[in-house]
């Protein structure tokens, strides 16, 4: 594949969190608004939960159609993180098509697929105000299943945050909101900057002396 400019990389927003962070809510925040950008599902083999939507949230699979599609190449990296049910990343995360992509992706499937796709990744990792807010989200939501492995993968994604290009706090729905439309402004902004600098001197009077 020729070398391409930076001003034709598309890009992709990774969102990744403890469970009961806010993932699900900023990238709803995300593609309402900006329409421009497509959330791309991942795969699982879960069931669904009563509010998930079947190629929305996931493509829900059997184990035997994630395993195909492993070995037809259609899932590129996969991870267990509560030792239950398997979850995978497509690999059109990986190629360029020309318009922007928002994902949810443990540690794990953003440090593989930062390291993979032709796209310029952009990485938010969200964080609760308190521990106890974020218990008390979770309690209200639905009920959780194999606690102790989800206590273990949570300290991981927390020690994890650091590699983030932004860490977002979940408090105020409003803040969050208004942060979540800055970072991507200021990301489409950076694109802009490049494509800018492309053609720079057809926009400078340069002269000499
Ligand atoms: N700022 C907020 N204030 C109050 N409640 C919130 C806020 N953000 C999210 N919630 C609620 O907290 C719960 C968890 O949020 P959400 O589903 O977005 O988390 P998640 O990180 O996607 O969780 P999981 O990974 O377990 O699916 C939801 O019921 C959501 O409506």
């Amino acid at each position: 594949m020729p070398p391409t400019l930076a001003t034709e990389h598309p890009l992709l927003f990774i969102v990744s969190g403890q469970s009961g962070a806010g993932k699900g809510t900023a990238l709803a925040t995300i593609t309402r608004r900006f329409p421009n950008i497509t959330r791309a599902a991942t795969y699982t083999t879960r069931k669904p939960r009563p509010s998930e939507v079947e190629g929305v949230d996931y493509e829900f699979v059997s184990k035997q159609e994630f395993d195909a599609k492993i070995s037809r190449g259609e899932i590129f990296e996969y991870t267990e993180p509560y030792r239950d049910y398997q979850y995978g990343s497509p690999t059109s995360l990986l190629t360029a098509e020309p318009h922007d992509l928002v994902v949810e992706l443990d540690y794990r499937g953003m440090l593989r697929t930062r390291a993979l796709s032709a796209r310029r990744v952009v990485s938010l990792f969200i964080v609760p105000p308190r521990a106890d807010v974020l218990a008390s989200r979770i309690g209200k939501r639905h009920l959780e299943t194999n606690l102790d492995a989800r206590m273990v993968s949570n300290r991981e994604q927390s020690e994890a945050a650091w590699a983030y290009d932004y860490v977002l706090e979940n408090d105020d729905p409003e803040s969050f909101e208004r942060d979540i439309v800055t970072v991507i402004a200021a990301e489409h902004l950076r694109r802009k900057s490049a494509k800018l600098l492309a053609d720079l001197d057809d926009r400078l009077v340069l002269t000499t002396r």
